[in-house]
């Protein structure tokens, strides 16, 4: 018997991780090729014209799990029944900037667009925030949507994830599929740990945009499918991803932070790898993209005041 389609929510619709999302989605690389999907695709008023011509696309495009999209400025109607939302909204940031100059703008987007989805979503809806910075978003939309279950709330660092393994995979001459169970600790930022890749990894985003004076946009999109795919539909046996998850104290790392750990998920729930061992220098990474993320979290309060 079909399935019933499942509604995807995409804000930030007619940007470029946006552009490159949606048809993804559309065509089953989020959620299997035997699942149906409506798309919802927010934005704001100034760029309507432009979601209506990504709407005109995925028309054109006639993928056949495409049962319907849903294009609106209208947080709201974007948000009704939506069973997944991708948070893409918001302004990226340019050459010379690092992700959290980008806090004032987007934080207060998060905390708005928390009480839509609080009220509006269906029931055990599932949210990525990719929007920068991503971690501290989700706290804000996680602390301003308190019936949303903070299991249900995650962010956005499967794209470091993703780009530690093609830096492996380079190095060593050996194929991606070869090599898993990288970990991103912490932050999307630049003190975030990543085995012996750091600095090529911490600052690939920065790079991307000196090289295209854009933020990564295919890569982003990718790493959000991924995400979403492995959250809903279980990561392979012997295999985890990071996910920035909301911190229950694992790893001493202070509970109340959307924090990217190691992860496994099955049935739909994803469970923080433990009892890796943590050395001295990973200890001290930890510490510091913790630091980090508070005082990330107290700038957005004041952002927010
Ligand atoms: N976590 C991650 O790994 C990554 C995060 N990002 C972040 O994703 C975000 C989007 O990046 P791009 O698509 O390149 O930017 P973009 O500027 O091309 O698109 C952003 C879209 O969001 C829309 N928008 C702004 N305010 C909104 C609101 N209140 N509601 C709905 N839509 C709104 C804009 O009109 C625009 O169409 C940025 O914050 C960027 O830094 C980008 C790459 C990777
Ligand atoms: O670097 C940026 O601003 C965009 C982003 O988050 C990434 O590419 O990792």
């Amino acid at each position: 018997m079909a399935k019933d389609p499942v509604r995807v929510l995409v804000t930030g619709a007619a940007g470029q991780i946006g552009y490159a999302l949606v048809p993804m989605i559309a065509r089953g690389v989020m959620l299997g090729p035997d699942q149906p999907v409506i798309l919802h695709m927010l934005d704001i008023p100034p760029a309507a014209e432009s979601l209506n011509g990504v709407k005109m696309e995925l028309v054109d495009a006639a993928f056949p799990l495409l049962k319907g999209v849903v294009a609106t400025t209208d947080v709201v109607e974007a948000c009704t029944g939506v069973n997944i939302a991708v948070m893409v909204g918001g302004f990226p940031r340019k050459e010379g900037m690092e992700r959290k100059d980008v806090m004032s703008k987007n934080v207060s987007i998060y905390k708005s667009q928390a009480s839509a989805l609080e009220k509006h979503a269906a029931a055990n809806c599932k949210v990525l925030v990719v929007a920068n910075p991503a971690n501290t978003n989700a706290l804000i939309l996680k602390e301003y949507a308190p019936s949303i279950p903070e299991k249900n709330i995650s962010c956005l660092t499967r794209l470091d994830h993703n780009r530690a393994l093609g830096q492996i995979s380079e190095r060593l001459k050996v194929q991606v599929s070869d090599v898993k169970n990288v970990i991103i600790w912490g932050n999307h930022s630049s003190t975030q740990l990543n085995g012996e890749f750091i600095s090529t990894v911490q600052q690939r985003g920065a790079a991307i945009i000196k090289a295209r004076k854009l933020s990564s946009a295919l890569s982003a999109a990718s790493a959000a499918c991924d995400h979403i795919r492995d959250w809903v539909l279980g990561t392979p046996q012997g295999t985890f991803v990071s996910m920035g998850v909301y911190s229950d104290g694992s790893y001493n790392v202070p509970a109340g932070l959307i924090y990217s750990f190691p992860v496994t998920t099955a049935n739909g729930e994803w469970k923080i790898v433990q009892g890796l061992s943590i050395d001295e220098f990973s200890r001290k990474k930890l510490d510091a993209t913790a630091e980090e993320l508070s005082e990330e979290k107290n700038l957005a309060y004041s952002c927010l005041s």
